[in-house]
């Protein structure tokens, strides 16, 4: 027998992702899908690359009651909007797996900083998990919140974690600068990002300080006990999905670093530390549950680092079904690929 799951944001382009690989999955299947302006069509109707019989369901309110049987939520809305339904969730028995930034935080201060907007309910702060698998297993294995990472974060913290925990890296004055595809904005129109104005052209945006670095300085603590100080410039780039972070880093024996990140991530699946001096590329993870990561090291103090995911895979849809597999103590990979649609 499956396991009963719920999608609420199902017409996002995580939703569309999370369907694709939960009707792949071995152990879980699809028993209820909600939409907000979209409710009440069918799914196919809304989702161009939505088949079989799932294209046919009925998108029921994102507010509607969940069917007894589901056991587990994916909640991929926008923040603020998506903690009223994780309570309800919640409150009716269900495990949840939250791709909003809504519980990533552990104070509503930090939260309200972050994002301008008073938090609904704080009180389920402390039972959310930060669910950054490979550094979290134990305790999303033990927990009904998950909050899924970002997809920035994730592409930052991976790298961080390991030279952190080492005590090698300068913590104060990490720069981080990354590059998106247009898919990380989600679906709703904004008139920035039509085609007319993204296409053959870059751009940064959320200066001076963008809401996920937050998120990056507040797990870097969390998960090594180092305060750290980071400057984050993101950039969106005319490509559908993709994500790729360049840290530039300095601190001590640079030279051990590389062998550091490997034996960190020797045993994972999901992170793919590549032979000294090579760099990864978007088009090497898209499609895949992989972080990929290449080290080069600059000067005798400096390292850049680049790390590689597929934003609406590790860094959203893919990660959160790696969540729900720990959740239910399945095998951590079952329905995700270690490969890329590539070429
Ligand atoms: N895109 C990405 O790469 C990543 C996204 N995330 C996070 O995942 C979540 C979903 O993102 P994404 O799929 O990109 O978003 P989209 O904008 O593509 O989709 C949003 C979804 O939420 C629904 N929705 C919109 N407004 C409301 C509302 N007020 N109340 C309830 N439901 C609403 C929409 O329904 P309808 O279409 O019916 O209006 C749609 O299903 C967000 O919190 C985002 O920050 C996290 C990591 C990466
Ligand atoms: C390109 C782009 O706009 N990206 C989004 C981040 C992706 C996202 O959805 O953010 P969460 O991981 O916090 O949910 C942004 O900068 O706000």
């Amino acid at each position: 027998m499956k396991i009963p799951v719920a999608i609420l944001g199902a017409t996002g382009y995580t939703g569309a992702e999370l369907i694709r690989l939960i009707d792949g999955h071995p152990h879980f299947t699809i028993a209820h899908l909600a939409a907000h302006s979209q409710a009440g069509k069918a799914a196919g109707a809304v989702l161009p690359g939505c088949g079989g019989r799932t294209a046919d369901m009925t998108l029921a309110a994102a507010d509607a009651p969940l069917p007894e049987a589901v056991q587990l939520v994916f909640t991929a809305l926008p923040h603020a909007a998506a903690a009223t339904s994780v309570a309800n969730a919640l409150s009716q028995g269900k495990k949840v797996v939250d791709l909003s930034a809504d519980f990533r935080h552990q104070s509503a201060a930090v939260y309200q900083q972050a994002y301008a907007v008073e938090h609904p309910c704080p009180e389920l702060f402390q039972q959310a998990v930060y669910g950054l698998c490979e550094h979290a297993r134990d305790r999303v294995a033990a927990t009904s919140l998950v909050a899924n990472p970002g997809c920035y974060p994730t592409s930052t913290l991976l790298p961080l974690i390991p030279l952190l925990k080492a005590g090698l890296l300068d913590t104060d004055g990490i720069i981080v600068d990354s590059k998106s595809g247009a898919s990380g904005a989600g679906r709703s129109a904004k008139t920035d990002l039509l085609y007319c104005e993204i296409n053959e052209s870059v751009k940064a945006y959320g200066m001076p300080r963008h809401r996920h670095a937050w998120e990056m300085e507040e797990w870097a603590e969390g998960f090594t006990g180092s305060p750290v100080r980071i400057r984050f410039v993101p950039h969106i780039l005319p490509m559908t999905r993709g994500m790729l972070t360049t840290l530039h880093l300095s601190g001590k024996q640079v030279d051990r670093w590389h062998a550091i990140l490997q034996e960190a991530y020797s045993d994972e699946p999901f992170v793919r530390v590549l032979a000294a001096g090579e760099l990864p590329s978007t088009g090497g993870v898209c499609g895949s549950n992989r972080c990929d990561i290449g080290i080069s090291v600059v000067g005798e103090h400096e390292v850049v680092i680049v790390s590689c995911i597929d934003n609406l895979l590790k860094g959203a849809a893919g990660q959160a079904v790696q969540n729900a597999n720990l959740m239910f103590s399945l095998d951590e990979g079952a329905g995700l690929s270690v490969h890329a649609t590539w070429p």
